[in-house]
């Protein structure tokens, strides 16, 4: 499933190349990334299997610990962490349907791996959640996917640059992180997506520093139409801070490039 995720990274990078050639955006030599070499690359919306074709490269995991993570935060992600890894027959571990998500501050550089395709890309772009580079001031999360249920958790713990109202977390960053879970979890069902509509309702405030878990599950897909709910609850899921509801729409490379 990972792979699958890589995939779509790859598959995303290939067909942006067409597109920054007929602007005459300087390609550097990533042979690579040839169409040519990449199988699969006919069908649109779909996302293509290849094995990791790149250098050892590669860029720093994000949403692994680090100091600034509480106790809480630690024994969340330890908790679905571990269920990434099941016990199988014989006391060996094997991959269940939980998946935890490596995450990056640039998703191109991460499709290319580890190298820049361009300059006008990728120069100063990054990431939204992970552009601010103080562990533990803004955003620190770890997502998992469920590819059986094809939902995605999210523990969160919000650093105190995210304040909004005195002591709690900022409404846009709270619909940051649902447009992040939401989002990646329809990219793993559908591959190149984009959001067309995000709907928020705020119950209860966050307070800075606290962790909380994002839950998002399929609701249903319609030809390119993905429909995503979502809940934020606190750590121990008694308590619900908000609830949303997306859809993203599978779109060509192209389209992002359009101007
Ligand atoms: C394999 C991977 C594994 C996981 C890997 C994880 C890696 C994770 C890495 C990092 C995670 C980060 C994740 C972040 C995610 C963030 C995403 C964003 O923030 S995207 C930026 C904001 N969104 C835009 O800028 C879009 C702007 N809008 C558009 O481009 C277009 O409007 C678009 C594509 C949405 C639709 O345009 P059209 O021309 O292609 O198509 P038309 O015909 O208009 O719509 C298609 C269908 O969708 C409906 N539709 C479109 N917009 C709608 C709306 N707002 N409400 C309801 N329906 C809508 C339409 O009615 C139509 O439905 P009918 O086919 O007729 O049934």
């Amino acid at each position: 499933m990972l792979r699958r995720a890589v995939s779509a990274f790859c598959y995303a990078a290939a067909r942006a190349i067409p597109a920054l050639r007929q602007r005459n955006i300087a390609l550097p030599q990533l042979p690579f990334l040839r169409a040519s070499l990449i199988p699969g690359l006919n069908s649109d919306y779909q996302s293509v299997t290849l094995s990791w074709p790149f250098s050892s490269f590669r860029p720093r995991d994000y949403s692994l610990p680090n100091p600034s993570w509480s106790p809480q935060m630690l024994r969340l992600y330890n908790y679905y962490n571990n269920l990434c890894e099941q016990d199988g027959e014989g006391g060996k571990k094997e991959i269940g349907p939980w998946i935890r998500l490596p995450s990056y501050n640039r998703t191109v550089k991460y499709a290319t791996g580890g190298q820049c395709l361009s300059k006008v890309l990728q120069a100063k772009a990054r990431l939204f959640t992970r552009n601010i580079e103080e562990e533990g001031a803004a955003f620190e999360y770890a997502m998992f996917l469920n590819t059986e249920e094809k939902a995605a958790v999210c523990v969160f713990q919000a650093g105190p640059l995210l304040e909004g109202p005195v002591g709690n977390l900022h409404g846009g960053a709270i619909a940051t992180i649902i447009d992040t879970v939401t989002g990646a979890l329809s990219i793993y069902l559908g591959g190149l997506v984009v959001t067309a509509n995000l709907n928020v309702n705020y119950r209860s405030p966050i307070p800075l520093g606290s962790v909380v878990l994002v839950h998002a599950a399929l609701e249903k897909m319609e030809d390119r139409k993905i429909y995503i709910s979502c809940q934020v609850t606190s750590s121990d899921g008694s308590k619900l801070h908000t609830e949303a509801t997306a859809l993203f729409v599978k779109v060509n490379v192209g389209h992002l490039f359009e101007r």
